[in-house]
């Protein structure tokens, strides 16, 4: 057995399966179930990623009673996770009678930076980019025709002077903002420096290290905010307002906590990844800049924030960096994300944006209104018991069965699952 396969992204898919199959890396009936599993077009497939050899199929939904700026929308999620759909359907029902959510996104440009080092005078090089700033623009349209034409291309030139751990400056980084206009644009970017940085760097004769697309788009900002009324709020023996005095609390706990900020991002993240890969945007791209951004401040805080107002209401607010696309990359390739969008009912990468970043809020509330009143697990373990009745083996009717029986029990694990499922086929 080896994985020294060299040449193999040059076969064909039937013939990389099978020398896996030969290698010994694959049963038969493993061969089989990849063979079976296909919707994209093979030449799509293959054009997307390197040495493919099947497609990964999951569950996609939607969620629902979400208004955005006033209007409806349903938003598809693809995601393997149970519960995570309907808490943002139930977070989104609390928003409604209220309007649901209000967004705002005060610009759109993404940032690529040229990094050089090793110049002698960097306050002198910083103002010898300043009074380029007009042939900087000229190279940038020439770099990118293409995105000039769509009225998008070089927004503004921001150069930044770097310090190193001893305090002495050792880069010149200067920032190209772009606007891409609905596409994610990293490769725009990332072509529109390659195109500039040589040039750049022969005014200022140092020595440049990289050029490259930063995912930390603080250029990007999208806002989403929502109310609910305490009045809404009440669940079992809780009254809302104190609900809603946990909510605000359990926020500002994931302010001071890094390690509680974590998961309370992670499940912001559960909603806004679901629809990032159901429209085939780039999850790793929006992740890396949500995280960053959560990150300004030093330290890692809380993305969201829960206030309470004057007006007896819960007020949610969350502001992320979204540079997503409705064209470009896989998003124009994906069958399913093309539906999606139509789902989705886009205008503009904006308008997905603005989608997103609701649908991290909403799943937000859900996550922290469970946790703060009855704990998680009644709702997240009741819709999970459907996978750990599969886990246990469970086909066809026994699934709700299964799932049903390991809802009236004190614990549910698989042992407890396994032993269920025994009598129910006994
Ligand atoms: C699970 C619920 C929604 C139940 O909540 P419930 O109060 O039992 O729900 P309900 O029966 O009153 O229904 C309210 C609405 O929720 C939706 N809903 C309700 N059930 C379903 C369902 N089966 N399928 C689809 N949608 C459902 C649906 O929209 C429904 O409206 P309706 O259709 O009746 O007009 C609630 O307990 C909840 O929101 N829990 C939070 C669950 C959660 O956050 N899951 C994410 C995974 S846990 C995690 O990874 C993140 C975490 C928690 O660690 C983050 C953090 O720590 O901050
Ligand atoms: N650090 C990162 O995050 C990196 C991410 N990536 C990947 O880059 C990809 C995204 O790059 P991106 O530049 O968006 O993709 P593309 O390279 O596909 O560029 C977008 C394309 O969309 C076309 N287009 C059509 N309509 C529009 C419109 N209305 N607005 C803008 N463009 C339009 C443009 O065509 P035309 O040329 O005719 O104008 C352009 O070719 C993703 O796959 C991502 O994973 C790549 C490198 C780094």
């Amino acid at each position: 057995m080896t994985s020294n396969l060299s040449k193999f992204y040059k076969k064909t898919r039937a013939e990389r399966l099978a020398q896996l199959h030969d290698e010994g890396f694959l049963s038969s009936d493993s061969l089989e179930l990849i063979k079976a599993n296909t919707i994209l077009e093979e030449t799509v497939a293959n054009s997307l990623i390197e040495n493919q050899i099947g497609q990964f199929p999951l569950p996609m939904g939607v969620a629902l009673n979400f208004i955005v700026d006033g209007k409806d929308i349903v938003v598809p999620m693809v995601v393997e996770e149970p519960s995570v759909i309907a808490a943002c359907s139930n977070g989104a029902k609390f928003m409604r009678p209220l309007g649901g959510f209000e967004t705002t996104v005060k610009e759109r440009g993404l940032i690529g930076q040229i990094i050089i080092s090793d110049l002698e005078d960097f306050e002198q090089a910083k103002s010898t980019i300043l009074s380029h700033e007009h042939d900087i623009f000229e190279l940038a349209k020439e770099a990118h025709p293409s995105i000039v034409a769509r009225s998008g291309g070089l927004l503004s030139i921001e150069p930044r002077l770097i310090k190193n751990e001893s305090g002495d400056i050792e880069f010149l980084t200067i920032h190209l903002v772009v606007d891409v206009k609905d596409a994610m644009g990293a490769n725009i970017v990332n072509t529109l420096l390659e195109g500039t940085k040589n040039q750049i760097n022969e005014w200022l004769g140092g020595n440049c290290l990289m050029s490259i697309l930063s995912n930390y788009n603080d250029h990007s900002l999208v806002t989403s905010e929502c109310r609910v009324s305490f009045d809404d709020l009440a669940t079992g023996d809780m009254d809302g307002k104190t609900i809603a005095q946990r909510i605000a609390a359990a926020t500002r706990y994931a302010k001071l906590d890094p390690y509680r900020a974590a998961t309370h991002n992670k499940g912001i993240m559960n909603g806004i990844d679901s629809v990032l890969i159901a429209t085939g945007n780039d999850t790793r791209a929006v992740a890396a800049g949500a995280h960053a951004y959560a990150a300004r401040t030093g330290s890692y805080q809380s993305m969201s924030n829960w206030t309470i107002n004057d007006d007896n209401e819960l007020v949610g607010e969350l502001t992320l960096p979204m540079p997503v696309g409705s064209v470009g990359g896989a998003i124009s390739v994906l069958p399913l994300a093309k539906i999606n969008q139509e789902l989705l009912q886009l205008d503009s990468a904006i308008d997905l944006a603005k989608a997103v970043v609701s649908v991290g809020l909403a799943q937000n509330f859900s996550a922290l209104k469970a946790l703060v009143s009855e704990g998680i697990q009644r709702g997240h373990m009741s819709l999970h018991a459907k996978s750990l009745a599969i886990h246990a083996g469970a086909i066809g009717d026994e699934i709700d069965d299964l799932a049903n029986r390991l809802k009236n029990e004190k614990q549910m694990n698989s042992k407890l699952a396994t032993e269920l499922l025994l009598k129910i086929r006994s």
